[in-house]
C-alpha cells in the first residue's frame, strides 16, 4: 500500500483550501447576519439580495424614505446592507449619545476606514486611526492647539484674502454672460448665472492649502489682472492639486469595489489605476515631506498654518506623546480631504438657502454692512463671530444641509454583546415559543442588543431634521428658530448647536468629532461677510436642484442633468444704496 497522495488528491485539496480561503469572509458575514440580535428589530422590505436597501439609503436626501420608515417602524429599526446584512439606524437622542460617546468601542467599520484610507492616501491620519493612536493624536497640546479658537483667529487674514478674491471674481462674472445653465444671458443689471459650487471648491482649496500647510494652490485666478478672464481661467496647475484630485476621484469611483475588497482581500490585487494612484501618492508624499522639512529646519518657525503649529507642538512635546513623521505627513492629506470639499459644500448650500429666502438674505446683508471694521480695514472678526443673525443663518443652513449626511460605526467593545439605551422605545420581535406558534409578537423595549461586529448608521441629516425635535416645519429654512430653540434640541448630542453636522460633543469614555469645526465656521462666516455685502444670489425659477451624496453632499441640477454637480445661482452686484 502506498501513502503517496495522487496528483488528483493534491489538486483537489489545494482547490478546496483556495475556495475556503476565498469564501470564508462570506461565511463570516452570513454567520454575523443570522446570529445578530438585530434580526429581532423591524426592517423595511428590500429590493435586492445583493445590495439590500442601499439604493434607497443613497437617495434618501431626495426622497421621504427615512421619514416613511420612521413613521412605520419608529425611530430605531434596521435596514439591509451588503448581501442582506442588517444595520441599526436610530435617531433616538439617548442611543446616539451613548454610541457616539463610546467612540473607541464603536469605531468606523473596516469598509469605511478602507475607503477613507484610499481617499486620504494613508492610514495614519486622524480620520482613519483608532483607539490609543487616535487618543494620542488628539491629546493636547498637539492637534488641539492647532485648532484652538485663538489660533484659528490668526488665520482670518488668509480667509479674508481668499474671500475678497472670490467676491471680485464673482463681481466680474456678474457683468459678463457665461453659460453653466441653459438660461439665456441677461443684461448686467439682472446679473449672470455662475456655478458657485465650482468656485467655492477652488476658494476652499486655496484656503486649506495656505491655512492648513502654507501651500499655494492658486486655484482662484487673480481678478485684478485685466488680462485674466475668470470665466476661462483654468483651475490649479499645482502638482499637489493634481495628485490629490487623482487620489480623491479614484477612491470615490470604486466604492462598491472597495466594499468587496474589504471582504475579499484577494481582490485588492486588481485595483484599477494602481499605477496612477501610486504616482499620485508618491507626489503627495514628496511634497508633504518637503513642507515638513521646511518647518523643521526653521528653528524659529513662526508659521501660522496648522502644519507649522503641529510641528512646533510636536517638537516641544514629551516624545511618548509626539506624532511620528508618517503621522504628521498623513495629516496633510487628511486636512485636505476633510476640510476642503466639506466647507465648499456648506457654503454652497448656505447660499442656496439664502437664494431661496430673499428677505432673509436682504436683512443679513444689512446686518453685515453695519458691522464695524478693524483698524486695519479688515473685518472685525469678534463682531462678525458674535453677530446673531449670521450665527442663526449659518446654524440653520448647517442643520438643513449637513455636508456629511451620515456616518457609520461598528460595535467592537470587549463584551461580546452590549445594550444601547433608547429613550423613545424600540419594537422588538419576541422569539416564538414553538416554531409552529402563530404570527409574530412585538414588544416595545428600551434597549437595543448589539453583538460584536454589528453595524450602526448615524443618520446625521435625519437627526438634524427630526420633526420630534424641530417641529412640523423641521424641513424649512427658518434661521429665527434659533432665537428660541425647542427644549428637545438640548438632548441632541451635537458638538455644535444641538445638530449632528460636526458629530457629537458629549464624551463619556472617548469621543470623536470634527476637529476642524471652528476652522470651518470661521471660514464660512468670513466668506459670507465678503460675498453677501456686495452680491445678491438668486435661483432661477426653472432650476431644480437635488442632492447627490458621495461622502460629501453635492448639488445636482435635476432640471438639466447634463450639467451634473453644479449649483447655478444668479449673481448680481448690489450697489451700496440698495440692500
Ligand atoms: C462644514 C465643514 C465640515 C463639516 C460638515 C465636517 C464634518 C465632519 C464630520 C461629520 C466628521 C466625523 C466623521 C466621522 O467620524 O464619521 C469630521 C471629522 C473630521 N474633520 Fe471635519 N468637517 C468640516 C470641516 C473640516 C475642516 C475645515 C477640517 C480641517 C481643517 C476638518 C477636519 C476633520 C478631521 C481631521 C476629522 C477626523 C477627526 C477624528 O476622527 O478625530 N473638518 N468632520
Amino acid at each position: 500500500m502506498s501513502f503517496v497522495p495522487s496528483l488528483t488528491t493534491v489538486a483537489s485539496t489545494v482547490l478546496a483550501a483556495a475556495i475556503i480561503y476565498l469564501l470564508h469572509p462570506l461565511g463570516a458575514l452570513l454567520l454575523a447576519l443570522y446570529c445578530s440580535p438585530l434580526q429581532y428589530l423591524p426592517s423595511p422590505p428590500y429590493p435586492s439580495i445583493l445590495t439590500g436597501n442601499l439604493a434607497a439609503i443613497a437617495d434618501q436626501e431626495n426622497t421621504d424614505v427615512l421619514r416613511t420608515w420612521a413613521a412605520t417602524y419608529g425611530p430605531t429599526y434596521t435596514y439591509r446592507g451588503f448581501i442582506g446584512g442588517r444595520r441599526l439606524l436610530t435617531t433616538d437622542p439617548e442611543a446616539l449619545a451613548w454610541i457616539l460617546g463610546r467612540a473607541y468601542d464603536f469605531p468606523k467599520p473596516d469598509f469605511v476606514t478602507e475607503s477613507l484610507a484610499a481617499m486620504v492616501a494613508g492610514r495614519e491620519g486622524l480620520l482613519t486611526v483608532d483607539g490609543d493612536v487616535h487618543r494620542r493624536q488628539v491629546r493636547p497640546p498637539i492637534t488641539s492647539q492647532a485648532f484652538s479658537t485663538p489660533h484659528i483667529k490668526t488665520l482670518v487674514p488668509i480667509f479674508s484674502d481668499k474671500a475678497r478674491r472670490l467676491r471680485d471674481i464673482f463681481l466680474r462674472l456678474s457683468e459678463k454672460p457665461s453659460q453653466p445653465s441653459r438660461s439665456p444671458p441677461q443684461p448686467p443689471e439682472k446679473g449672470q448665472v455662475v456655478d458657485v459650487l465650482a468656485w467655492l471648491g477652488r476658494a476652499t482649496l486655496d484656503v486649506i492649502g495656505e491655512a492648513g500647510f502654507g501651500y499655494h494652490f492658486d486655484a482662484l485666478p487673480d481678478p485684478s489682472d485685466p488680462a485674466c478672464d475668470p470665466a476661462d481661467a483654468p483651475s490649479s496647475n499645482s502638482e499637489l492639486a493634481h495628485a490629490f484630485g487623482v487620489i480623491f476621484s479614484t477612491a470615490r469611483k470604486f466604492r462598491v469595489m472597495t466594499v468587496l475588497q474589504v471582504w475579499f482581500p484577494v481582490l485588492r490585487r486588481f485595483r484599477p489605476n494602481n499605477k496612477t494612484m501610486e504616482g499620485a501618492q508618491a507626489t503627495m508624499r514628496r511634497i508633504g515631506m518637503q513642507l515638513i522639512a521646511e518647518r523643521r529646519a526653521d528653528a524659529e518657525c513662526q508659521g501660522r498654518d496648522i502644519l507649522s503649529v503641529l510641528v512646533r507642538a510636536n517638537t516641544a512635546s514629551d516624545p511618548t506623546h509626539a506624532l511620528t513623521l508618517n503621522e504628521i505627513l498623513s495629516q496633510i492629506s487628511t486636512f485636505l480631504a476633510a476640510g476642503h470639499e466639506t466647507t465648499a459644500s456648506a457654503l454652497c448650500w448656505t447660499l442656496f438657502a439664502l437664494a431661496r429666502a430673499p428677505d432673509i438674505q436682504r436683512s443679513l446683508r444689512a446686518a453685515l454692512r453695519a458691522l464695524p471694521t478693524a483698524p486695519c480695514g479688515d473685518v472685525d472678526i469678534d463682531a462678525l463671530l458674535r453677530l446673531p443673525v449670521l450665527e442663526h443663518a449659518v446654524r440653520e443652513a448647517l442643520r438643513l444641509h449637513a455636508p456629511v449626511g451620515s456616518t457609520m460605526r461598528v460595535y467592537r467593545g470587549d463584551a461580546p454583546e452590549c445594550v444601547v439605551p433608547v429613550r423613545r422605545g424600540v419594537r422588538v420581535r419576541q422569539p416564538r415559543r414553538w416554531p409552529w406558534s402563530g404570527g409574530d409578537e412585538w414588544k416595545v423595549e428600551y434597549g437595543v442588543r448589539l453583538r460584536r461586529g454589528d453595524i450602526v448608521t448615524i443618520p446625521i441629516q435625519a437627526v438634524n431634521r427630526d420633526p420630534e425635535v424641530w417641529g412640523a416645519d423641521a424641513r424649512e429654512f427658518r434661521p429665527d428658530r434659533w432665537d428660541a430653540p425647542p427644549a428637545a434640541a438640548a438632548d441632541v448630542p451635537g458638538l455644535y448647536a444641538h445638530i449632528l453636522t460636526f458629530l457629537n460633543g458629549s464624551p463619556v469614555s472617548g469621543n470623536r468629532a470634527c476637529i476642524g469645526y471652528k476652522f470651518a465656521l470661521t471660514e464660512i462666516k468670513v466668506f459670507l461677510y465678503y460675498l453677501l455685502r456686495d452680491i445678491e444670489f438668486t435661483l432661477d425659477a426653472d432650476v431644480v436642484i437635488e442632492k447627490r451624496v458621495n461622502i460629501v453632499t453635492r448639488p445636482f441640477v435635476a432640471s438639466a442633468p447634463e450639467l451634473g454637480n453644479q449649483m447655478p445661482l444668479r449673481i448680481r452686484r448690489v450697489p451700496p444704496s440698495e440692500t
